[in-house]
């Protein structure tokens, strides 16, 4: 599924016009195919279109003629009081046709017994802050019981990057032209667009763009993980080093061995804390573990370094920080790693939090994933978990770039960023806003990087299964998604991958003796 920035869709919307399809002609398709939705979708037997001053104003006049027709009792509000090109000659239509056309000052009037309000205020021609005048119409709107279908992107929100200053509608349901705009699967601007459809406005092939911006689909990492192949042994299916858990915290070490465990690793290795040792040995069968020096708090620090390094050597990848404590110890042992270990290190939770102010990532030259929450991504960016969600797909960009990294910014919108290329992830679901599935998470790429999938892919196919692991539980269950708790991802996962490798395990037929992941 394509997205699309609103420069990108800009250049689809020009090259289609040098073939000849005009903007009158997308605009007419746009505003039949919303309309259609609309009907379908919603039956309303009142509607008001609010349309604002350029092309997203011109696609709802088209929708509000489409719904008349249809027998919809409409109504149209105009922010502007003089209009040009298309958007003037779809409102003349609407005029010659007997619909009533109010200013501003009639939308609270219309809006009492709307049974859908269409917006069509701004759409991808809108950036920065909405005026005042237009904010006083989205407040209204989003004060109307009415559901709202958003024209192209809701109104206030940035559809090249979700962000939202000010004022912005909250939509039941956005139908995009042509392609999903970033802004609609990015927060905030997610939560404000709804569900999210596509209406087909006749853009050629020939007239595409390439996106900077990719929806993080099973399409798009087809074929990326590999099966394990013959001859195989444990080590050759990923061994994987996990480097968490403290004395007091020793219940994030189990998820993310038993991510990794279930994403396919043949084995996994657990230095932890001494003190948690003998607990963490005795809950984890399959995997070895280590417990290595720790502190006054009980947590690993420097003095653990040689004991991870000595099981780095047989790993090819490692995961630190899950459970593993903040300080100045923890700071110097995650600096360590990553100046000594060379395969893949995947950095979580207490692992980025301890490298607030450090350079080490940026020094690093070997493959380096981080898979920080708002909170986290903003310690090591000198910035407030406030400033990142404002503007996740910039600060991930830009955290990628300084710290020369993958960064998977996690959230209901779950962002991976490496250099230039970008993925935003749609299996999220609520469900896995409970404690610990971050830690499941960072298992999972921690797996997928030992089986030698490289960071970005890593961290996408992670992030795609995850969020896909919880629906498949929901669906099984049909249990509410408060229920879920981080440990019920495991027993999902596998079907989860079994949808992207293509094939389920059945399908597969029992392993040869000697086969698959130790
Ligand atoms: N491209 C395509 O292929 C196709 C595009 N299509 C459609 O066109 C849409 C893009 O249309 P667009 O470019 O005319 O811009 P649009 O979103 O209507 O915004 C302009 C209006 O917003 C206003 N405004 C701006 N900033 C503001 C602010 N801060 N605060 C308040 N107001 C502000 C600005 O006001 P002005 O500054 O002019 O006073 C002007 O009135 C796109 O989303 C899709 O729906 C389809 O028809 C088919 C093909
Ligand atoms: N509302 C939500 N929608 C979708 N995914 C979410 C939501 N809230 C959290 N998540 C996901 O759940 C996980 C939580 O991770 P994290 O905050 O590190 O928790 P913990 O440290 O307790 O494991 C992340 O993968 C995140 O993307
Ligand atoms: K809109």
């Amino acid at each position: 599924m394509r997205l699309y920035t609103a420069e990108e869709m800009g250049s689809a919307d020009r090259a289609a016009q040098e073939m000849g399809i005009t903007g009158r002609i997308l605009m007419e398709r746009a505003g039949v195919g919303m309309a259609t939705l609309a009907l379908e979708r919603f039956s309303p037997r009142r509607a008001v279109a609010v349309c604002g001053g350029g092309n997203n104003g011109g696609d709802g006049f088209v929708v509000a003629r489409e719904l008349h027709r249809a027998g919809v009792e409409v109504e149209v509000v105009a922010s502007k009081e003089t209009y040009r090109g298309d958007p003037e000659a779809n409102l003349r239509a609407l005029r010659a046709l007997g619909i009533r056309v109010v200013g501003p000052e009639g939308l609270e009037g219309v809006l009492s017994g709307a049974e859908l309000v269409v917006d069509a205020l701004l759409g991808t021609g809108f950036s920065g802050e909405v005026r005042e005048r237009e904010a006083a119409m989205i407040r209204q709107i989003n004060a109307s019981p009415a559901p709202v279908l958003a024209v192209d992107v809701p109104s206030g929100v940035d559809g090249s990057t979700g962000e939202v200053r000010g004022a912005a509608v909250r939509a039941d349901l956005t139908v995009c032209a042509h392609a999903i705009k970033v802004g609609c699967v990015v927060s905030p601007g997610r939560e404000h667009a709804g569900r999210v459809a596509v209406v087909d406005i006749g853009i050629p092939p020939g007239a595409e763009v390439e996106p900077s911006v990719v929806l993080n689909d099973a399409a798009s990492l087809a074929g990326l993980i590999p099966r394990t192949a013959e001859p195989a042994h444990k080590y050759s299916a990923g061994a994987l080093l996990v480097v968490a858990g403290s004395r007091a915290m020793t219940g994030a070490a189990v998820m993310t061995v038993a991510g990794a465990q279930r994403a396919g690793c043949g084995i996994v290795f657990l230095v932890t804390a001494a003190g948690a040792a003998p607990l963490l040995d005795a809950r984890l069968t399959e995997a070895i573990v280590e417990g290595a020096p720790e502190d006054a708090a009980g947590h690993m620090g420097e003095e653990a370094l040689d004991a991870v390094l000595g099981r780095a050597g047989r790993a090819s990848a490692v995961v630190v920080g899950p459970g593993l404590g903040v300080g100045e110890g923890g700071r110097r042992l995650v600096e360590g790693i990553l100046r000594e270990v060379e395969a893949p290190v995947l950095l979580d939770a207490d692992a980025i939090t301890n490298l607030a102010g450090s350079g080490a990532l940026a020094r690093r030259e070997a493959p380096a994933v981080i898979t920080p929450h708002a909170g986290e991504l903003g310690r090591i960016m000198g910035a407030g978990a406030r400033e990142i969600s404002a503007s996740r797909l910039r600060c991930a960009r830009e955290a990628a770039r300084r710290h020369r990294c993958c960064v998977l910014l996690k959230g209901s919108d779950t962002i991976v960023v490496e250099g230039d290329r970008a993925a935003v992830n749609p299996t999220g679901h609520v469900a896995l806003a409970t404690a610990g599935t971050g830690d499941v998470l960072s298992g999972v790429i921690g797996a997928l990087l030992s089986r030698g999938v490289e960071p970005y892919d890593a961290a996408r196919a992670g992030a795609w299964a995850h969020g896909r692991a919880a629906r498949l539980w929901l669906e099984e269950t049909g249990w509410p998604a408060e229920s879920l708790i981080a440990t019920d991802l495991l027993s999902h996962l596998p079907r989860a991958f079994a949808e992207l490798l293509g094939n389920s395990p059945e399908a597969e037929g029992p392993a040869a003796p000697g086969s698959g992941a130790g």
